[in-house]
Order: C-alpha cells, then sequence, then structure tokens
C-alpha cells in the first residue's frame, strides 16, 4: 500500500461524515438557511487568507522548482473561491462584515500554520491537502447525484469544487503525488506524524460545517 493509499483509506471515515452532513445535504438539495450560509461565508473568508498565507510559507520549504510553481497555480484558485462566496451571499443578500473569527476558524487555522511553520515540507502539504480533497469529494458526488440542476440555487458552487473535464491538471493527483515524494526519506515515525497532521485537518473539515451548521460563537465577548 503506498503512502496516500494508507492515508485515504484512514480518511475514509470522516469524509463519509462529511458526505451526510445536514449543511453538506443541504447543498445537494439547495436549501441551507441565510444565517449558516453567511457564518460560513464570513469565516471562510478568514480561513481562505491565511490558506494563501500557509501555502506561501509551504512554498519556502521545498526546493522543487515545478512543486513551487505549482503551489503557486494551487493559490489562483482562490478567483473562484471568492465567486462560491458571491453565489451564497447572493442567495442571502449579506455582505461581508469581517465578524470574529469563530473558536473552530481558529483552532483550524492555528493548526495550519503550526503544521507548516514547525513541520517538515510534508507536513505542511499535509495540512493543506484535506481542504482541496475535501471538497473535491464533494464536488464530484454532489455532481454524481445531478444535485448540480438548473432548480439548485447552489448548483454553480458545487461545479466550481467539482473536478471538470477538461481541466488541464488534476492538482488534486498532483498533491498526493508531491506527499508521497516529500515523505520518501522520512522515518516511520515521522510519516506517522503526517499522517496525523491530515486527519486532523480533515476532522476540521468537519469542524467547519458542523461550526457553521451550529453558529458556534465564543461564550465571552472580549
Ligand atoms: C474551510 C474550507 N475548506 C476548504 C475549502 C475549499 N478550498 C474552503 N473554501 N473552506
Amino acid at each position: 500500500m503506498t503512502f496516500s493509499q494508507d492515508i485515504l483509506t484512514r480518511a475514509q471515515p470522516i469524509m463519509d461524515t462529511i458526505m451526510v452532513h445536514p449543511f453538506v445535504k443541504g447543498i445537494a438539495t439547495g436549501n441551507v438557511p441565510d444565517d449558516i450560509l453567511n457564518y460560513y461565508v464570513e469565516q471562510d473568508e478568514h480561513y481562505l487568507k491565511d490558506y494563501l498565507q500557509v501555502t506561501a510559507l509551504t512554498v519556502t520549504k521545498t526546493n522543487d522548482t515545478n512543486d513551487i510553481a505549482r503551489l503557486l497555480e494551487t493559490a489562483q484558485f482562490i478567483s473562484n473561491e471568492s465567486k462560491a462566496h458571491e453565489i451564497m451571499l447572493n442567495i442571502t443578500g449579506h455582505h461581508v462584515e469581517n465578524w470574529r473569527r469563530s473558536p473552530d476558524t481558529q483552532r483550524y487555522t492555528d493548526h495550519m500554520y503550526t503544521s507548516a511553520y514547525h513541520g517538515t515540507y510534508a507536513d505542511a502539504l499535509a495540512v493543506l491537502l484535506p481542504c482541496a480533497w475535501s471538497y473535491g469529494v464533494i464536488g464530484r458526488e454532489l455532481v454524481a447525484q445531478g444535485a448540480n440542476n438548473d432548480a439548485n440555487p447552489l448548483k454553480e458552487w458545487i461545479e466550481i469544487y467539482s473536478p471538470q473535464a477538461n481541466d488541464e491538471i488534476d492538482y488534486n493527483a498532483w498533491r498526493f503525488d508531491a506527499l508521497e515524494r516529500a515523505v520518501a526519506n522520512l522515518n516511520d515515525s515521522q510519516k506517522e506524524q503526517v499522517i496525523q497532521t491530515f486527519l486532523k485537518s480533515l476532522e476540521m473539515e468537519w469542524r467547519f460545517w458542523e461550526a457553521a451548521w451550529n453558529q458556534t460563537q465564543w461564550r465571552f465577548d472580549f
């Protein structure tokens, strides 16, 4: 079994749970309450800014020029993500107000910075990977279910994240390939650390949906 296969096998129970999360099921039917969409977009604005900065940090951890170029290309996807936010905001009529970063957003972004800053190049790749990979799975599976139908106001959102037949590069395949190369010279305990980093990010993905669904806030105003 390759390293990637091992990760994906261990990730499956978390991914299966994300797929049946009420928020994700709501995207499939186009029925998500406005306050949940607004909370999600407000928190995702924080998350995506940090995602870009952690990507920049990851770039500094490799000397492979092809990987550097690819990492910079993945940062370009951010313009599609702004569109994904607009689709949700067009439904609710909300404008981004820079709400306070929630405890779950803070925990996820702290995990990203810590892993990328203190860890190996493989840790940095692993902490970023569940973001793109899990949304790729959501997009692909919702399209397979026919959820991107004209009656669904979130049709375009689903299509942004669904892999397209005419995509020139499969970035998630590249991400796993880069990870495979990055762990090649690590020992078993370092490899396990990389897997833990990945799985923690994936659980944080589940928590991100959950936090929006439950509108989680800090207990105190300070
Ligand atoms: C929290 C989160 N995770 C993943 C994605 C998809 N890039 C996102 N926009 N936000």
